[in-house]
């Protein structure tokens, strides 16, 4: 049990944690949607409350170093778990590194698999996954290690399906990846070995949607890495040329299907005998497209035809649910959240998002389980689907409607939501829009910290990572907006690497209450502070509080 806080007896109202997705502090404020805003209750915030900074990049969050952006997986894991574990991308480049990826059973299964294939034919191994070197729920180098192993195990034939991405990394940066992709596997393909890329398509468009979502988006997926449906090109390379000459303006993420094909037939449809490897390590993006591999008696959507595939994840991507039972590599096993905690003393906890972030205040927080512990109570909001710069107001106002009726309700001590314009707005590139989605934001806020000033509480206002402070790519150099050859600037999609704001909004404690603001503070020093905010000592596991008592 969590001990008593002898510096201060906590606070007589709830304890409410806000994640202003994709809100970060920039160096420079050119570019930064942020800056641009009107936003006075944000600027009264921080102009009058206590805040600091927290890191909520690279090594502060489990990535393998500095040079990695943060993301709302690794973000609310070490919100909610207090504690700071390697996480995907650092755990698969180990064990690709030391070798252990491939001494593992579910390994040599999909070796073994791809290579009995059925019917008296060898199969076929496919990698599906997000192909950039992006870190977020995937890293290209893994896919080539991968492929050179299955050819050092006598596989021979590997078919990519490629989820082009511009959403984690520069938005029209495809053939940066696809070109020497292409040139890798044609230099592998020599001895009867067998590798290319056999269909693909933008990741906000195809298969890796999220949280229940947009179904139609994985049966699209399904319809084209499986079925093998879509506009045909030779290669890879001509398919992201082609569909941009078709499709002007649209930026790699929204980029429609495309399968690769010979005299009219697919290269690679996928059927009875084969390897399926989703090859990405992060989770929410994952799930959906899984379950139709793996689900006997899937339902979502009309698989048309399921072949008996040998699958496995890259990571076990729910605990609870065993979804994958076979993966590549163990995840984080990460034990003994605040979740757990306060359940434990007998705190009732309630969470809200919008469905683009609700797994991120309940999964993610949670330690990537999709159970609740007892005395949670969790609200979804649907989002819309739309393409976000068409609502950058988002469900800013519903969300704050259910946390309004949940704080009066009097039924729980902590809350925790997550308001996502920042950064799904962010994502798209538009500024402008970016620029309204922070506005709907501070609007969210001058609503609701009234009513948790009035219900004798307290809330800590932070962030998972930045987006919107950045929304142009920066020069090398000069760190200023770089530009494109017209003069227009570089419009930037993916999070940024700058630190993320904590404010303490406290109107109770009379200005007994401040923050510190220590060297490493980051993102996982959060549970910790809110123990000290309810009275309590933080767990043991947890990273040091940053509440300060005067
Ligand atoms: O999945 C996404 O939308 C991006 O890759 C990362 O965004 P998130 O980490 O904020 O979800
Ligand atoms: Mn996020
Ligand atoms: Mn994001």
């Amino acid at each position: 049990m969590l001990k008593k806080f002898s510096a201060f007896p906590g606070v007589a109202g709830p304890v409410v944690v806000i994640v202003m997705d994709g809100y970060g502090q920039p160096k420079n404020e050119a570019g930064s949607a942020i800056a641009a805003a009107r936003k006075p209750t944000l600027d009264a915030l921080f102009a009058q409350c206590p805040n600091i900074s927290l890191r909520a990049h690279g090594t502060a969050v489990g990535m393998p170093s500095d040079d990695d952006m943060g993301n709302s997986e690794v973000g609310h894991n070490a919100i909610g778990a207090g504690q700071v574990y390697a996480q995907g991308a650092a755990l698969v480049a180990n064990a690709i590194a030391d070798g252990a990826i491939w001494a593992d059973d579910a390994w040599k299964q999909i070796v073994a698999g791809a290579k009995a294939g059925a019917n008296g034919k060898a199969g076929a191994l496919h990698f599906i996954g997000l192909f950039s070197d992006g870190n977020v729920h995937s890293h290209i180098d893994h896919l080539k290690a991968m492929v050179a192993q299955a050819k050092v195990e006598g596989v021979k034939t590997v078919r990519i399906h490629a989820l082009i991405d511009g959403r984690d990394v520069p938005e029209t940066s495809a053939l940066d990846y696809v070109v020497p992709f292409e040139a890798f596997l044609k230099e592998l393909s020599t001895d009867g070995f067998d590798a290319r890329i056999a269909s693909g398509g933008g990741r906000q468009y195809i298969t890796m949607d999220r949280y229940d979502a947009n179904w139609p988006m994985v049966e699209k997926g399904w319809h084209t890495h499986v079925l093998g449906e879509g506009t045909q090109f030779a290669n890879a390379t001509d398919a992201i040329n082609g569909l941009r000459a078709q499709h002007p303006g649209t930026i790699d993420q929204d980029l429609p299907e495309f399968v690769i094909a010979e005299g009219g037939k697919p290269i690679g449809t996928i059927e009875d005998g084969d390897s399926v490897v989703f090859y990405n390590f992060r989770g929410d993006r994952a799930i959906e497209i899984t379950r139709a591999f793996v689900e006997d008696d899937f339902a979502k959507f009309d698989r048309v035809r399921a072949p008996k595939v040998t699958f496995a994840g890259m990571l076990q991507y729910d605990g609870d649910l065993q979804l994958p039972k076979r993966f590549l590599v163990a995840p984080p096993a990460i034990k003994d959240t605040s979740g757990e905690w306060f359940s434990k003393m007998g705190f009732a906890q309630f969470a809200c998002s919008e469905t683009q972030k609700f797994g991120h205040v309940t999964y993610f927080w949670n330690g990537n389980r999709s159970g609740k512990f007892e005395g949670e109570t969790w609200q979804e909001v649907p989002s819309d689907v739309v393409p976000f710069e068409q609502r950058p107001w988002m469900k800013a106002a519903e969300i704050t409607d259910a946390m309004i009726a949940a704080i009066k309700s009097g039924q729980h001590k902590i809350l925790r939501c997550n308001f996502a314009n920042g950064d799904m707005v962010g994502h798209t590139g538009n500024f402008r829009a970016a620029t309204m989605a922070i506005e709907a934001v501070d609007l969210a806020l001058a609503r609701l910290l009234p009513v948790i000033e009035a219900a004798g509480g307290v809330a800590l206002i932070t962030a998972d990572h930045g987006n919107a402070d950045e929304m142009y790519e920066l020069d090398k150099k000069t760190k200023q907006p770089a530009q494109n050859k017209d003069g227009s600037f570089k419009a930037k999609t993916a999070h940024t690497l700058n630190p993320v704001p904590l404010v303490l909004f406290d109107k109770v404690s009379g200005g007994k209450l401040g923050l510190k603001q220590t060297e490493t503070a980051g993102l996982s020093n959060i549970a910790a502070t809110v123990a000290n905010l309810l009275g309590l000592e933080k767990h043991e596991k947890w990273d040091e509080s940053l509440l300060e008592v005067k």
